[in-house]
């Protein structure tokens, strides 16, 4: 919104000065070609006592000199006027070439390096107005403390591997969710930092997280987040209450969401997105169990080289990246929903992927209601069992190329969600 709104603005302010010009040669024309054409000139005798008498007809007589005079103008006009379109054309295009350039997916760059070079000692200025900017909000520190009770463990929702994770309340209402990071000289969580910021920045999606805000302060970093109440899907699963209340459709719901997540980063973004690091942990859930993508650390732009990525080998071919690498991801995700299983268990022998427990086992679709998780067992209709079944394993394939596209997944997914779940299943 703001930033189409400050495109808007932009637009208009640099239309403004070739619009003026236009202007003021228009009003020029319109101005010689209003003065008058020709002079006439009486050859009759003068007027005599106010009685006017029959003399020869008024003959009108053009100066030469006065209509060259007038085709000069006309043609210094209309030459003017042609350079002022040729060079408003020529203005335009290196305006918009400019601007898509900038808008090309690397606009925070700039506002990560002045985060960088004043972030070091000072807290950065609360910036209320920002928002109007069309940039995102700087929150200050100590609001962020406050707010999180001086990031007390009361407020911890969880620790993950590169920080902590707050509950706060900044506005004395709504709930948010702080990520507290200590760069503490490690440049590979300063990457990541800038990363997250500057996709979620410019990714507006309802099936991913919303970024509200970040702070720099001293060597911590700050992301602030909406609340997803429902914490993460692989809680939900895995957590103490082993899935029991996902339903056969709640599961259908948050792989569809998942699906039109991934489908807007591979399709709609440009250029494409990969995130990279899709797992369970990583889907947070609402209030209503609408599923939303996190954690942009790793995101990157489609068909980069794949370098300082410390990621399992599975997401890691040929040294690309490419959609498909998400493709696989979701397919795992699709495993865990339909087997309730950890995309790796660690049993005390070798840990197993989920992938490769699963897949030859389902090669046989009658094996598959006997290994389905045990908190959906019979509450589907079968057939459509084994159409999610199908496209999970289609999403695991080892060679990519063959996994399908995301949208394709999507649109196979979408018949057997119903209609009330953002799906196109009528249930009679
Ligand atoms: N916006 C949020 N609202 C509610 N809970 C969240 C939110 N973001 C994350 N969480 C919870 O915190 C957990 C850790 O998330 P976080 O993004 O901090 O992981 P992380 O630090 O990246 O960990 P890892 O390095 O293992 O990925 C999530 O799995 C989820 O349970």
């Amino acid at each position: 919104m703001f930033v189409k709104h400050q495109t808007r603005m932009c637009l208009l302010r640099h239309l403004l000065l070739p619009i003026c010009l236009v202007g003021f040669c228009f009003f020029s024309v319109v101005f010689v070609s209003a003065t008058p054409q020709e002079i006439p000139i009486s050859q009759a005798s003068p007027r005599t006592g106010g009685a006017q008498s029959p003399g020869p007809p008024v003959v009108k007589v053009v100066i030469r000199q006065d209509l060259n005079k007038k085709i000069l103008i006309a043609l210094i006009v209309s030459s003017t006027l042609l350079c002022i379109t040729v060079m408003m054309i020529l203005y335009l295009l290196l305006w918009r070439y400019r601007s898509m350039n900038n808008n090309s997916f690397n606009g925070i760059k700039g506002k990560s390096d002045s985060v960088k070079s004043s972030g070091s000692t000072k807290p950065v200025v609360h910036k209320v107005d920002s928002v109007t900017k069309g940039t995102i909000p700087v929150y200050e520190y100590q609001l962020l403390e406050s707010g999180t009770n001086k990031f007390s463990d009361g407020n911890v929702l969880s620790r993950g591997g590169r920080g902590c994770l707050y509950s706060a309340c900044l506005d004395g209402k709504s709930s948010v969710t702080v990520k507290k990071l200590d760069v503490g000289g490690e440049t590979d969580i300063e990457k990541q930092f800038e990363n997250e910021v500057d996709w979620l920045a410019k990714i507006k999606h309802q099936n991913i997280i919303s970024l509200l805000g970040f702070s720099v302060y001293r060597q911590t970093r700050c992301i602030v987040y909406e609340m997803m109440q429902n914490g993460s899907l692989e809680n939900r699963l895995h957590g103490p209450s082993q899935g029991s209340g996902l339903t056969w459709q709640l599961r259908m719901k948050i792989a569809v969401d998942i699906a039109r997540g991934l489908e807007y980063l591979h399709e709609h973004c440009h250029p494409p997105v990969v995130h990279r690091d899709l797992r369970s942990s990583n889907i947070l859930l609402d209030s209503d169990f609408n599923a939303k993508i996190s954690d942009f650390g790793y995101a990157t732009v489609l068909m980069t080289q794949n370098k300082n990525l410390n990621r399992p080998s599975e997401y890691l071919l040929d040294g690309k990246v490419t959609d498909k690498n998400d493709v696989y991801s979701f397919g795992v995700i699709l495993l865990e929903l339909l087997l309730g299983k950890r995309s790796v268990e660690k049993p005390s022998t070798e840990p197993e992927s989920v992938v490769t427990w699963a897949v030859p086992k389902l090669s046989d679709r009658a094996n598959l209601p006997n290994i389905l998780d045990p908190a959906i067992k019979g509450t589907m209709d079968l057939k459509h069992l084994y159409q999610v079944a199908a496209v999970a394993v289609l999403c695991v394939q080892p060679e990519p190329s063959y996994r399908p596209l995301i949208t394709d997944v999507l649109h196979s997914l979408i018949p057997l969600l119903p209609l009330e779940l953002g799906g196109s299943l009528r249930i009679l």
